[in-house]
């Protein structure tokens, strides 16, 4: 007997998981299964059909002709931080440039200070309310990094929080070092020393299983191509994977870099140059593109998108949710973004946050579609088919949130929990 049958599913996204990346033109094929059902059993999928075919539940749940597709998965977050920087909203309306106003002790640094103070309580409230919050809008499974400690203490904390999520809740979690994020104050002129006691801690970090991948900044007046290279190949040695922010806002050389390192995914990626797009396309390292940032920021210039997949590469999109850049955990904001400035399709985007998410935060084919044996963990949406979603943005189609057959989110009855924000 199964436990639970969805049924009168209007559409049922099947995105095709083969234990590797959808790349270029792959990537606008979406199977989709019209007046569908699907049953789970033991929190996984037991069976897929058609939605008349009479299959028996304990439970049986009306679908009510809505979408229903995998649970949505977010490879680029930074989910464990303290304080606020709404101040930096007027210095960007005056015109100063986000890496001017982290040269001046603010950015990054501003967060930096606030999460050395907090304790690992506020910390962990702070990123549940968070989580939860990335659930409500369909998120199952995500990354998260650490890189608001700057120091061997506090960028612990912040993995042990992410681990401590990861336990108490049942999103699945990919968790990030991200230790050089920036320079701290005071140790500008001492990048190398900096850069050595961040390498030092990989050991300790991968022994202690608090993190997955190994990330770094490779950015102008943060990190060079060089710096970047030197700690990466560490982290390699040490057994993590490989994630590289690269070329945000200058192309320093960070994306051929991730490719020639075998780095899991090279993110960003607004200044790519040519090399480095050809380079990705005969990769299986994942371009994760966060329109959002650049929205954010204000900036006109977007990721070339549809350069990346015309040429081959494989793309995933995120919302690179943080305090500064990108301050939203709505990753269907981001699906409308990716439509209307990356010009990528429907089925692209579709595929952008599921499967090629999950290969992106290392889950490979443990997440981001649906098949019998595979985990059920599902979103039911508000809207009458799939390419409706980006179309209305900036509101939350949820209707409710699965994970291994259980319903962890309900639109209705969870909204109260919005009420009061911690800060
Ligand atoms: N660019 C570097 N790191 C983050 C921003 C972090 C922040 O501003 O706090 C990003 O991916 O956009
Ligand atoms: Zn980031």
């Amino acid at each position: 007997m199964n436990d639970l049958l969805i049924y009168n599913i209007g559409q049922l996204l099947l995105p095709l998981s083969a234990g590797v990346p959808l790349k270029g033109n792959e990537m606008s094929r979406l199977p989709v299964l019209e007046h569908a059902a699907f049953a789970v059993k033991d929190g996984n999928v037991s069976w897929i059909g058609p939605s008349n075919e009479g299959i028996h539940a304990a439970e049986k749940v009306d679908a009510g002709g809505k979408v229903v597709s995998p649970g949505l998965i977010d490879p680029h977050t930074h989910l464990v931080f303290a304080g606020s920087r709404e101040d930096e909203l007027a210095l960007k309306q005056a015109g100063t440039a986000y890496l001017d106003i982290l040269k001046s002790g603010g950015g990054i640094l501003s967060t930096v200070s606030s999460t050395r103070k907090a304790s690992e309580e506020e910390l962990f409230k702070k990123a549940e309310f968070h989580l939860m919050r990335m659930l409500s809008h369909g998120v199952t499974a995500l990354e998260a990094k650490s890189g608001y400690g700057l120091d061997r203490e506090t960028e612990l904390r912040q993995l042990r929080i992410a681990r401590k999520l990861q336990e108490t809740h049942h999103i699945r979690i990919a968790s990030t070092f991200l230790g050089p994020h920036a320079v701290p104050a005071d140790r500008k002129g001492k990048e190398e020393e900096f850069l050595k006691e961040m390498t030092d801690l990989l050991t300790e970090i991968k022994e202690e299983g608090l993190a997955d991948f190994a990330d770094i900044f490779c950015e102008t007046g943060v990190f060079t191509a060089e710096q970047c290279s030197k700690f990466l190949l560490a982290a390699k040695s040490a057994g993590l994977k490989l994630k590289i922010h690269a070329d945000e806002i200058h192309s320093t050389g960070g994306t051929e870099l991730a490719v020639s390192l075998g780095a899991q995914t090279a993110d960003h990626l607004v200044a790519v140059s040519e090399e480095g797009i050809s380079m990705l396309a005969a990769s299986e390292t994942v371009a994760v593109l966060l329109p959002g940032t650049t929205f954010y920021l204000g900036k006109e210039r977007y990721a070339p998108a549809r350069r990346l997949i015309e040429e081959g590469a494989a793309v995933a999109l995120a919302t690179d949710f943080n305090p500064g850049s990108c301050v939203t955990e709505n990753l269907q904001l981001i699906m409308s973004l990716a439509a209307l400035k990356l010009r990528m399709s429907a089925e692209e985007i579709w595929n952008a946050v599921t499967v090629n998410a999950a290969h992106a935060a290392g889950f490979g084919e443990e997440a981001g579609t649906l098949k019998v044996g595979g985990r059920a963990d599902f979103t039911i949406w508000n809207i009458p088919n799939y390419r409706y979603l980006p179309y209305h943005f900036g509101v939350n189609h949820t209707d409710s949130v699965y994970i291994a057959g259980e319903k962890r989110w309900e639109g209705e009855r969870h909204a109260g929990l919005f009420l009061s924000e911690t800060r």
